[in-house]
């Protein structure tokens, strides 16, 4: 039974895409998929002809923090951002952005003082922020920021995407291939496996967690052949977590090491770099994969697509991923 203490701060994302119709479809079907109580930050004229467009009966409220719970059951509950968002979707514009990013931060804020249990965020279309001037890459990023300015500390965000059937975490995030290479270091390797296992203990339930870490070059190098990252930076960290105990293995052939027999092996793969990591778990699982950031001192969770412009003005996007990530958000351990 859901309390106060469960709501979940919902970000809407970028107005042109699909995140205001799956946060209705969502709502919609929250009874019957046991979701939480959730509330978004956004603005509630846009959701209000959002359901018109698709012919979903929502009933949209604006809300104070301290009605968000009781408000849940019978309408969708929505705390205003001062920016206002133009409402055309497939179309962006950049003069959003500032609203974008208003809900990013408000929805956070409520999180970390304590108004909500967790944070969902709705995909953004990265390249309209940037162009508004947007500095962070991606919200992994920007949470980070935004979670160091509220607490004083150094915090390493770590980007995990999470599927029924596999784990994954890219080492190197939001940057070019051809900066690869030289981002990866033995600290870098090593933060991210640290922020891993701790995270999978604390807040996945997971002891002793099997990390299987991947090489960066064709067959891990084949001995040194095909690139020499894999022996000279992979493996020496994987020595050392190994010697401390923890069941690290790798540098694997990134090649073989996502298939059925693989992926039993471990509960989570660190992979090099975004693709490395994202193309096998979207593959195996789109429209169930949830993306979790790790690192913070709060739980974030997001669907694993992005804004989906090309389907905006049609009313058959998938809300099954923000589903699951509304139910994760609400099961690990804050
Ligand atoms: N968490 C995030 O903020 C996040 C995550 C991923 C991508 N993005 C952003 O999204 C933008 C578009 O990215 P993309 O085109 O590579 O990927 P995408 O996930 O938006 O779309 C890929 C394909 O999948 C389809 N699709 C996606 N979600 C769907 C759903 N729920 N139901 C039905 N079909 C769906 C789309 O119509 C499209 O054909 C980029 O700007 C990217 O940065 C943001
Ligand atoms: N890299 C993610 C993906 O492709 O699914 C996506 O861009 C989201 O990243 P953030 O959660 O950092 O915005």
């Amino acid at each position: 039974m859901a309390s106060k203490r469960d709501i979940l701060a919902v970000s809407i994302g970028e107005p042109a895409g699909i995140g205001p119709e799956i946060i209705l479809k969502a709502w919609l079907s929250s009874e019957k998929e046991g979701i939480n109580p959730f509330v978004v930050f956004g603005d509630p004229a846009l959701l209000e002809r959002r359901a018109r467009l698709f012919g979903l009966t929502v009933p949209i409220r604006t809300c104070k923090p301290e009605e968000v719970f009781d408000a849940f059951p019978m309408t969708l509950p929505v705390i205003p951002i001062e920016h206002e968002l133009s409402d055309n979707p497939g179309e962006l514009e950049v003069c959003n952005a500032p609203g974008v990013i208003e809900s990013i931060e408000k929805a956070t804020e409520a999180v970390l003082t304590g108004q909500a249990k967790a944070l969902v965020t709705l995909p953004i279309q990265k390249h309209n922020l940037y162009e508004y001037g947007f500095e962070h890459p991606g919200h992994t990023e920007f949470l980070g920021a935004l979670s160091e300015k509220h607490t004083g500390e150094k915090i390493q965000p770590v980007m995990m995407l999470a599927g029924p059937e596999l784990r994954t975490i890219p080492v190197t995030g939001h940057i070019a291939i051809n900066q690869v290479a030289p981002s990866i270091t033995p600290e870098l390797v090593e933060n991210i496996a640290r922020v891993t296992i701790h995270d999978l203990q604390t807040r996945f339930g997971i002891d002793k967690p099997k990390i299987a870490i991947a090489g960066l070059n064709p067959h891990a190098g084949e001995n040194g052949a095909m690139g020499k990252e894999d022996a000279a930076i992979i493996a020496p960290v994987v020595k050392k977590l190994q010697d401390e105990g923890f069941a690290v293995t790798g540098p694997h052939p990134a090649d073989t090491m996502f298939n059925k027999n693989a992926r039993e092996k471990y509960d989570v793969a660190l992979a090099m770099y975004h693709d490395q990591a994202l193309i096998p778990v979207k593959t195996i699982a789109f429209d169930e994969t949830v993306n979790v950031t790790l690192g913070l001192p709060f739980m974030r969770t997001s669907p694993d697509h992005g804004t989906a412009l090309d389907i905006a003005t049609k009313g058959i996007a998938n809300p099954s991923s923000l589903l699951a990530a509304l139910k994760l958000a609400n099961e690990v351990k804050i």
